[in-house]
Parts: structure tokens; C-alpha cells; sequence
């Protein structure tokens, strides 16, 4: 996966969902934090979907706790020959060891999505793109997920997202919560290379994700078309 065009990413803790994703998923985000044993989960799959492996820390909204193990995992998972991107919070690249993980992912040719998200509000714009151009530093995906509390702050989001993507960064953007809702549709229009949504809508990753099959029709009904003339 190089990201180039829009990647669908159907996020589930079990890998046994992957069937049911292959209709309207480009991949499977395979949260290892969420699922019981996830390496042997790993080494059983045999699904068509690539997979890009987060193993989320509990300081970043996840449920691993932050350590050694949580990144040795990680990078036992980027030796799987279907994972072909691996996600590392901001601040594990920048503060913590994940170097070690980058690295890694790279030499066993794992694309790295380097993540940061505020479960409180949207920043403000200049910080906006801080977060972009920072995660964008470390890796080949900058990804950034905000709070939205009014559609105002949405399109502060998509601003962002069209600045960094037009300075030729692959941003990955979205919205959390209600009143972001649809910046996960329209998001990839302003350049947003990754969406994320549940196969079940009963086992959301994030607040105010639309389910699989949602977002990959609006997503398609979005998507600019040539015009004919
Ligand atoms: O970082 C992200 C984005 C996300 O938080 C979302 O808002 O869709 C969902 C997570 O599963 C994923 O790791």
C-alpha cells in the first residue's frame, strides 16, 4: 500500500471479520490492542485484504499499555507478509522508542501511518498543521484525528488537510465525534488518504465513524468525477 490513492480500512479486532470487509474495504486495521491474543490471531490469517497493524497505547485513547511489549508486538507483526503498514503514535516516534518500530517496518517493507489524535477538541489552525507536518516527519502517512464540537471546526480540519496534501504530504485526516461525522466522507476530497469504519457499527474504534458499507458508498458518490464537456 503506498497511500497514492484512497485507502478504505475496515477497523476490527478480529481478523475473522475480513470476509465480510472484502466487499467494501481496500484493507483491514487490525487494532491489537483490542483483541485477546493478536500475534496468534496474526499467524492464522490467511484473509485477501493487506493489514495495517496498530497496537494503540492506553495514552493515546488505545488499550496497551505502554512499553516494551506493546512495540516488540508491533514489530513482530510487521514480519507478517500481509501487513503492509504499520501505525506508531506521534508521540511514540518522536518522544518514545518507536524508531526501533519504524525501522523495522521498513526493512520488511510495512508502509508506517504515524498517528496523533485529540479527544477533546479540534486545535487551532496553526497547530493543525504542526501535527501534520510533524507526523509527516516520521512517517510516510501523517495521520491526525481531531474532535470536532461544530461543523466550523470541520472545515478547519479539511483546510488543513488541503494545505499539507497540496504541499505534497499524504495526510490522513478525520473528525471524531457527531458533529464531525462527515468529514470522514468528504475528507478524501481535500486529500485525506485513509478512512476508517467498522464492519459492525455496534464495534466503532472512534466516535462517530460510519459503518463499512456507509462510508465506502458516500465516499464513492463523493469522489470527483470527470466532468464530461
Ligand atoms: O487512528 C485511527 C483513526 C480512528 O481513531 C478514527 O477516528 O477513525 C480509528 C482508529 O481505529 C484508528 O487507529
Amino acid at each position: 500500500m503506498d497511500f497514492e490513492s484512497f485507502v478504505l480500512a475496515a477497523a476490527t479486532a478480529d481478523l475473522g471479520d475480513e470476509p465480510a470487509a472484502r466487499e467494501d474495504a481496500d484493507a483491514v486495521e487490525f487494532r491489537m490492542d483490542l483483541a485477546t491474543d493478536p500475534l496468534a490471531a496474526l499467524a492464522d490469517y490467511d484473509g485477501e485484504l493487506p493489514l495495517i497493524v496498530t497496537n494503540r497505547a492506553d495514552f493515546e485513547g488505545g488499550e496497551a499499555d505502554d512499553g516494551d511489549a506493546r512495540l516488540d508486538a508491533l514489530c513482530a507483526a510487521a514480519e507478517h507478509p500481509a501487513v503492509e503498514a504499520v501505525d506508531v503514535e506521534l508521540r511514540t516516534a518522536s518522544e518514545g522508542d518507536g524508531g526501533r518500530v519504524i525501522d523495522h517496518a521498513r526493512d520488511h517493507g510495512a508502509a508506517v501511518i504515524v498517528s496523533t489524535h485529540d479527544f477533546a477538541k479540534t486545535p487551532e489552525p496553526p497547530k493543525l498543521r504542526q501535527l501534520l507536518d510533524r507526523a509527516c516527519e516520521y512517517g510516510d502517512v501523517g495521520k491526525l484525528a481531531v474532535t470536532a464540537r461544530s461543523t466550523d471546526d470541520v472545515l478547519e480540519l479539511l483546510a488543513a488537510t488541503r494545505a499539507s496534501a497540496a504541499a505534497g504530504d499524504r495526510v490522513a485526516t478525520m473528525a471524531m465525534g457527531e458533529p464531525g461525522r462527515h468529514s470522514r466522507a468528504v475528507a478524501p476530497l481535500y486529500g485525506s488518504k485513509i478512512g476508517y469504519a467498522p464492519v459492525d457499527p455496534a464495534e466503532a474504534t472512534a466516535p462517530g465513524q460510519y459503518d463499512l458499507a456507509t462510508l465506502r458508498r458516500l465516499v464513492a458518490e463523493l469522489e470527483s468525477k470527470p466532468t464530461e464537456d
